[in-house]
Formats: C-alpha cells, structure tokens, sequence
C-alpha cells in the first residue's frame, strides 16, 4: 500500500470538524493525525507529522491557523469563511516566501454548489437582473454566506467581462437592508431558519422569463467529498487556489 497522507483537523468539535474527523478517518489513504479544538495549542501540530491541515473553525480564527500551517510546511484546506481580499493578499505575500506549499480555500466544498454558481456566472451575462438568495440553520455566525460572496464575484466578473449593466431597480425609498447587501453590485439576501443546512438561489430575469439555479446541502455529508478532494490535491496546488473549482475542470 502506499504511504497515507498525515492529515490534521481544526476545529474538530464542531459541525463540519465532526463530519470531516469521520471523513479522514474513513478514507483508507489517509491518516487522522490531529484533531484540535479552541483549546488546543497550535503548537502541538508540531510533532503530528501532519502534512495537510484541514481549517474548519472561525471566521477571527482561521488566518492564523492557515499562517501558522504554512509557516510550518504545511498545506491547508480550509472552508472557514472571512476570507476577504485582504486576508487573501496577504496569504498570497505569506506563500511567496513558501514555494510549495499549497492552500485551498474553498468557500463551498459541495460539488453540487461549486457547479451551481458556476452555472451561474454562465448565465449572468444573458438575463438582464440577477439576485441571490442563500438560506442557512440559524447558528451561523456571518451574513453573507461565503458562497453567496463568491457567488456574487463570478456573476459580476462575467457580466463585466460581457459588457453588461447594473440590473435595473427603480428603488429609492426602503427601509434599512430590505434589498440586501450589495456584493460586487450584485443584491445578496440572507435568510437565517431553524431545519435548514446550506441551500442557495440565483434569480436570473430577463423580460418574460426567470431562471432560477439552486442548490441544495440537505447534510454536512455533501460536503466530505469535496474536503478529500483538497485534501488530496493541495500538495500538487502550490500557491494559494480560491475555490474548488479551480481544482476541477470546468471550463467546457
Ligand atoms: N466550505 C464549506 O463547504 C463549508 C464551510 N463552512 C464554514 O466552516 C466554518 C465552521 O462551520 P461550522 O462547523 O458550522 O461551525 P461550528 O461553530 O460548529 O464549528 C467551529 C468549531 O471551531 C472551533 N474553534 C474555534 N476557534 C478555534 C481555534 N482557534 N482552533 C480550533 N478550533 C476552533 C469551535 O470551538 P467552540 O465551539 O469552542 O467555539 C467549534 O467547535 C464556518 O466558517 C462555516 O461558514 C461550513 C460548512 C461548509
Ligand atoms: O456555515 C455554514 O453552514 C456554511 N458555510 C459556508 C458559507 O458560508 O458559504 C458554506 C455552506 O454554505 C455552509
């Protein structure tokens, strides 16, 4: 048999650290190293041996997770959310100094997801309003979803990229966030209830007609495969890869 692959899981008391220690440990080609919770120091990754770390934490958290992986000669896999442009420059500039090594940062780890906002960006260019809605369980800490963020930055970039306007709205009386956030200049609405997991639409109007685009994480099972797939592919992704498309071929 081959060697295993040494992986560690922060953030691994909670929903999705639970769901992907299971995951690792399943997964005959790979190894659970570590699996640490907010308590745990980051230096006892040290000794582990880990070769990929997996980052499902916090938003406040996850930077210096990422930054103390790397600077350790660690790959990191991470789905926490929080990754503004700024973080991501500066773990750009961080992985400069750290020629192969290798992060992913995936906003959505369901492959159903990944697909769906890529479809999105294809058909954005097309209609001549677009809309997001993502709905999420109500323990979430932040609004917007990250992929209702990176959502809204591929639509964007395919409608600027075609030539195409702002959509058209009329308002100019509203109460205080009625039309959501404005992302990118696309309007992102969040909706927060107890029984949901992740779940995601994208309203696409053109004069007589809708497309809507959504997708469904019904379990945190959905998004298990998409964690292997980082886990297994970061090593060969030196650099910093935003989303997990960009480990898929979706360009025909
Ligand atoms: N990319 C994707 O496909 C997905 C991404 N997510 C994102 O993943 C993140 C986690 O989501 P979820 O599992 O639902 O959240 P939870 O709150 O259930 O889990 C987060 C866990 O991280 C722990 N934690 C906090 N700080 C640290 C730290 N410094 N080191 C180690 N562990 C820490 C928390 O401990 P404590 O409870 O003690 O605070 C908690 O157990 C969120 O940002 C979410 O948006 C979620 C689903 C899918
Ligand atoms: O917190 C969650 O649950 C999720 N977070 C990610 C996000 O913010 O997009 C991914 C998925 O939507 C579930």
């Amino acid at each position: 048999m081959t060697e295993q692959l040494a992986v560690a899981v922060l953030g691994a008391g909670g929903r999705m650290g639970a769901e992907a220690v299971k995951a690792v440990d399943a997964a005959e080609d790979l190894k659970l190293v570590a699996a640490l919770g907010r308590g745990d120091s980051l230096d006892s990754l040290a000794g582990t041996g880990a070769q990929v770390v997996v980052d499902l934490t916090t938003p406040d958290s996850t930077e210096a997770n990422v930054r103390f992986a790397v600077e350790h000669g660690m790959h990191a896999v991470v789905g926490t959310t929080g990754w503004d442009e700024q973080k991501r420059r500066n773990l750009d500039a961080l992985l400069e100094a750290h020629p192969g090594t290798g992060v992913l940062i995936a906003p959505n780890f369901a492959l159903g997801s990944v697909l769906a906002s890529a479809f999105a960006a294809k058909a954005a260019r097309y209609f001549e309003s677009v809309e997001i809605i993502e709905l999420h369980h109500p323990d979430k800490v932040d609004a917007p979803s990250g992929t209702a963020v990176r959502t809204a930055q591929l639509v964007a970039a395919s409608r600027e990229e075609a030539g195409v306007s702002a959509s058209p709205d009329a308002t100019t009386k509203s109460l205080d966030g009625a039309r959501g956030a404005d992302v990118e200049g696309v309007r992102v609405h969040s909706v927060r209830l107890r029984g949901l997991v992740a779940h995601q639409e994208v309203l696409l109007g053109g004069p007589g007609e809708q497309l809507t685009i959504r997708h469904d994480s019904f379990d945190r099972a959905s998004f298990m495969p998409g964690v292997l797939l980082g886990v297994r592919a970061v090593a060969s992704h030196p650099g910093l890869t935003y989303g997990l498309d960009g480990y898929l071929d979706l360009n025909d």
